[in-house]
């Protein structure tokens, strides 16, 4: 709280009593420091700023109170990180406002580590702005505007009586009210009044009978206020059934009910979750994540990979087989060692599940003869000719018997690639290109890429932020434009792409488990990782696969995400290297294994 001092501390205001309070300048930004003992904020502005130029016209037995805890409150939920109850309620700054604060990162922080945010502006905030506004209208506008309203008093009748009822000494809610002739206030009158409300304030959007104003604008708010004194009655009367019916059933009760209910459910998993702190600096964030994730260790996999007879190896590529971040994405000799390793077992059938092109894949993994390939989220595939027993050909696939008589699966690189969905129509590739177009030409360093079936704006060299805002507005913007187009728009790694709808790599994997599952050959060891939004769809997609026949019931399933954050797999892994260590690390302990320990 202020009160004579050019400072504020983030002590709670308790003492304060609420008429004494004003609420001024919430929108100004402030110095702020944290303490020297970490127990809260200072708060300070500039000697001549506008906070102090207020405070000096107060009289003496007023205080000020700069809403601070507007900017405190959020911090609340940064203190350790916790997961208690946490929500924020309370206005928020203009972005313009926004943009100017020292501590932003750190409220922005905070903000995301609440449980619930909910945005609304205020009741003192609004009395403050009713203030400012009835100084500025005084009644006069509406009037010179409109003089042949001059004369008629309905309006002052009403203002009266709703001033007598709702004000008190040296308080007067209205100044001037739009409404028709009261006639008594009768129950007709009231089925047909109208509403003018401010476009600030939060319930104008749920009004959708009301005629919605820029109060700043004097002469358009004099134009509503006419507008609707002299609205046909019909037309009041449909806007006030429209408002009855929406008020009766959304009411205090309904609201705090529904707050409530949200505040429940999204705190429901808070014991049983555990809160991890992860990274430094400004990168810092705290995830909530489910006990059972857990780091994949080669000791949770390698037994099940030694029992399995039929396994299935689904890997996503950028992020998961290189890093993100490597310039040269080709991969390496390590990686197609491994990879020719794993496919060579007879009992592994090993696809990569990617969303880059078929030609870059096809090239790219041209010595690695017997890995099957998922390209374009799977809307190209590659089938192997499909051999049963010891080299019949059947044409789908391979299968193959080994010494012991047991049956496997697998692919061969050189056969015809094939779609999963069949899609027609690409036209809305004319649609979606010039729009990305625009964002190419207004972002410095992002690309275009045309895939066969998708195409995509690339922002990965564009300036970070500028990069993300501009990848925000394009996919709105994207969606509204093929709103009726039979396609998906979708974010990634530094991306935007829009793609035919029934395309993901959720649909490719459940294809493929079920193919092996019909030529006889179940899985029964899957093994699934990727790093990206697009490879959750795999995740999900095998745990609903993995628990329907005919699938095997005694199937081990290891579905592991790359990097430690919320996911739909059960494990997870740091990072690129990791999860080939892992890979090698199998192999290695089997190896081992199977010779005895003679490693
Ligand atoms: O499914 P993935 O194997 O993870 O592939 C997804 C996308 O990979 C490619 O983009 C990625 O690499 C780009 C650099 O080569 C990088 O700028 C971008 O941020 C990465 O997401 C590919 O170009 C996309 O078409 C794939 O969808």
């Amino acid at each position: 709280m202020v009160s004579r001092s050019n400072s504020v501390t983030s002590e709670a205001p308790s003492s304060l009593s609420t008429e004494r309070i004003i609420i001024v300048a919430h929108m100004l930004p402030l110095l702020a420091q944290r303490k020297a003992d970490d127990t809260g904020w200072t708060f300070s502005w500039d000697e001549d700023s506008l906070v102090l130029q207020l405070k000096d016209g107060l009289p003496e037995d007023m205080e000020l109170l700069w809403p601070l805890f507007h900017y405190m409150l959020p911090l609340a939920p940064d203190h350790g990180g916790r997961f208690d109850r946490s929500l924020w309620q309370a206005p928020f700054p203009s972005s313009e406002i926004y943009r100017t604060l020292p501590v932003r990162d750190e409220i922005l922080r905070a903000l995301l580590n609440a449980d619930l945010l909910n945005t609304r502006l205020k009741r003192h905030d609004t009395e403050w702005r009713i203030g400012e506004l009835r100084a500025e209208y005084a009644g006069k506008t509406l009037l010179k505007q409109h003089p042949q309203r001059r004369g008629k008093n309905e309006a002052s009748t009403i203002a009266r009586r709703i001033n007598r009822e709702f004000g008190w000494e040296g308080y007067q809610p209205v100044g001037c009210v739009a409404a028709e002739p009261a006639n008594g206030a009768s129950a007709e009158t009231a089925r047909q009044s109208m509403l003018v409300v401010s476009e600030f304030i939060g319930c104008s959007p749920s009004l959708s009978g009301a005629i919605r104003v820029n109060p700043w604008n004097i002469e358009t708010m004099a134009d509503a206020l006419n507008t609707a004194i002299t609205m046909p009655t019909a037309e009041k009367h449909m806007r006030h059934e429209k408002h009855f019916k929406y008020v009766s059933t959304h009411d205090v009760a309904y609201w705090a009910q529904s707050f409530m209910g949200d505040l429940e459910r999204t705190c429901r998993d808070h014991q049983r979750r555990r809160s991890y702190g992860i990274g430094f600096g400004l990168s810092f964030k705290v995830v909530a994540l489910d006990p059972n994730f857990r780091k994949l260790l080669t000791e949770h996999i390698v037994s099940a990979y030694g029992r399995s007879q039929k396994r299935a190896i689904l890997l996503d590529y950028d992020g998961t087989m290189i890093t993100q971040t490597s310039h040269n994405k080709t991969p390496n000799q390590d990686v197609i060692t491994l990879l020719n390793t794993l496919c060579n077992d007879p009992k592994n059938s090993v696809f990569i599940v990617s969303g880059r092109g078929r030609k870059t894949l096809s090239d790219w993994f041209s010595p690695c003869e017997r890995l099957g390939i998922a390209a374009e989220h799977g809307y190209y595939y590659r089938r192997g000719a499909y051999v049963f027993g010891r080299g019949m050909f059947l044409g789908l696939g391979d299968v193959w018997e080994d010494s012991h008589g047991s049956a496997g699966f697998r692919w061969r690189k050189d056969e015809e690639w094939t779609t999963c969905v069949s899609v027609q129509d690409f036209e809305w590739k004319e649609v979606a290109a010039p729009v990305m177009n625009l964002y190419t030409e207004s972002t410095d360093g992002s690309i275009i890429e045309e895939k066969e079936s998708a195409i995509v704006w690339h922002y990965r060299d564009a300036d970070p932020d500028f990069g993300s805002w501009q990848a925000k507005e394009l996919l709105d913007h994207l969606e509204s434009v093929l709103a009726n187009e039979p396609v998906a728009v979708k974010s990634g790694q530094h991306i935007v792409e829009v793609k035919p709808q029934g395309v993901s790599k959720g649909v490719i994997v459940e294809k493929l488990l079920s193919m092996m599952a019909e030529r006889g050959s179940p899985p029964d060891f899957v093994l699934c990782v990727g790093d990206d939004r697009s490879d959750e769809d795999m995740f999900e997609s095998i745990a609903t696969t993995m628990s329907l026949p005919p699938q095997s019931s005694m199937a081990e399933v290891f579905a592991c995400t790359v990097g430690q954050k919320p996911s739909k797999a059960k494990y997870y892994l740091d990072d690129t290297s990791n999860v080939l260590n892992m890979l090698q690390g199998n192999l290695k302990k089997l190896f081992f294994v199977a010779f005895g320990g003679m490693l």
